[in-house]
């Protein structure tokens, strides 16, 4: 009997190419994502070679990260950096025989997004992009994680990827969630309990009943911050969720390729007794809805809560970039978060742009109205996601509320494109990153989850989602 394994060894393990004695292995790589940002000088690489992509097939291009989210983004991209970056990948998805998904293209959206809609992405295979929230198609059982530019080059040309093993994290919710606490909640929680380094080393398996009751949709937002939690992955075990999100999706396997496909996706689970060199356990059933107050993800709190002291803290080093956080933040030790008042609100990005995240904001906030002092906007992840919200009206609520309802891309969850915040301007954001410039220089950007974003924009501060009525 060989030893029990976990579900990341056991896909590490059947990608394998090749293994030096020094525990350096190569990898073979089933799907890679390209976007415009880290993919230009990979493609100059190739051509400066004379190298081609070994598998165009196994490889698909979008445009994300610059995209304008203005409704008359059709007649150009205005900023000159922006409008480079985009041309040159529709150029180098061309000569290379690349798909690729142009900002026109009803299937164009948020790299992360568009795999798992299109079945790109299925577990079990390995999948990277030159991107490090690529981790959210972990959600699949599929071992997916971000990669430099130079990386990108070599998988381009070989279908490869030059790794060691990581270890083995598991995180495991017991319980159930309360009414008003999601994913997001979940995975904001787990950062503050282990912070930002406290994956670093680890492939993170998230795992408990309050895992498995999560849709698709809340299994991607969970895995999509892993990154910031400091993993290098994170990965759900498939299930009959898992199968019933992926069947019939445009590059699902079909017919007799789909048995044979499920067979194999079955395995994938982490054995009885495997081993995991680091355990952590939440229960689910104590999770309040959660804010971040301060520049990175770990700075988290009950929305019950107040702004912490940085003079509690013994560190000396962690006591002043706390300060430094709240000083930024322009925020006062004490507040209680429910007095936080915001001027804008965005909703959208890998981390909740998905369909499942605007029909929560529109159960909150139909026939209600936005703040006159909050400028609030909505953002779906993709073309299908706008086409699904159109579809079943959602549009129409938000629009009726008062939020501005965009085109698909990463928009303001980092100031890249247009969209973004002004000096000091304070927002509630759906998505996952709250350094210092994030959203836009010396803007302050305030993480939740798309139901307390959305009674953010109507009330114009905090409120616990609990009390929503
Ligand atoms: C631009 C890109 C390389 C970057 C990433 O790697 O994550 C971006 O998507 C982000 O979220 O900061
Ligand atoms: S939505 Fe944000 S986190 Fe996701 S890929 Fe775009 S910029 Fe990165």
């Amino acid at each position: 009997m060989s030893a029990p394994r976990t579900l990341y060894d056991k896909i590490f393990d059947d990608h394998v190419v090749d293994r030096q004695n020094d525990g350096t292995c190569l990898l073979y790589i089933d799907r890679h994502l390209v976007h415009e940002v880290t993919s230009p000088q990979a493609f100059e690489g190739l051509r400066l070679t004379g190298r081609t992509v070994r598998h165009p097939e196994k490889t698909l291009a979008v445009v994300d990260h610059n995209v304008p989210t203005s409704p008359d983004r059709k007649l150009g991209i205005k900023n000159e950096e922006s409008r480079i970056q985009v041309e040159a990948l529709a150029k180098n998805a061309a000569d290379f025989g690349v798909e690729y998904y142009s900002e026109t293209d009803r299937r164009q959206g948020i790299v992360h997004i568009i795999g798992p809609e299109q079945g790109f992405t299925l577990p079990g295979m390995t999948i990277v992009c030159g991107d490090s929230h690529t981790s959210t198609h972990g959600a699949f059982g599929a071992l997916a994680h971000g990669i430099g530019t130079s990386e990108v080059e070599h998988v381009l040309a070989t279908q490869t990827l030059i790794q060691r093993k990581a270890k083995n994290m598991l995180v495991r919710v017991d319980g159930k969630l309360p009414a008003g606490v999601t994913a997001k909640d979940i995975i904001l929680a787990i950062i503050g309990e282990i912070g930002t380094a406290g994956g670093t080393g680890y492939v993170i398996e998230y795992a408990g009943e309050a895992i498995r009751a999560l849709s698709m949709e809340g299994r991607m937002t969970i895995c999509n911050m892993s990154i910031e939690g400091g993993a290098r992955a994170g990965l759900i075990a498939p299930d009959e969720t898992t199968y019933a999100y992926v069947k019939d999706k445009p590059r699902a396997p079909k017919g007799k390729a789909w048995d044979m496909a499920l067979e194999y996706w079955k395995t994938l689970k982490s054995d009885e007794g495997a081993h995991f060199d680091k355990v952590v356990v939440l229960d689910a059933a104590n999770l309040p809805p959660i804010v971040s107050w301060g520049s990175s993800p770990e700075d988290v709190v009950s929305v019950q809560g107040v702004v912490p002291d940085p003079a509690e803290i013994a560190d000396e080093n962690k006591r002043t970039s706390k300060q430094r956080a709240l000083d930024y933040m322009g925020l006062t030790a004490g507040t209680k978060i429910t007095d936080i008042e915001l001027d804008r609100v965005f909703i959208g990005s890998c981390t909740n742009g998905r369909i499942e995240d605007l029909r929560e904001v529109a159960k909150v906030v139909e026939g209600k109205t936005v703040n006159p002092r909050v400028n609030a906007m909505i953002v779906p992840g993709s073309g299908l996601v706008k086409e699904q919200a159109e579809a079943e009206g959602l549009d129409k609520i938000f629009i009726a509320a008062g939020f501005d309802w965009r085109e698909p891309g990463c928009s303001m969850c980092l100031a890249m494109n247009d969209d973004r915040l002004k000096p000091h301007e304070r927002c509630a954001s759906t998505s996952n990153r709250n350094f210092e410039g994030r959203q836009g220089f010396k803007g302050r950007t305030h993480l939740v989850s798309p139901a307390m974003a959305a009674a953010a924009a109507i009330a114009g501060h905090f409120v616990d989602i609990r009390d929503w009525k």
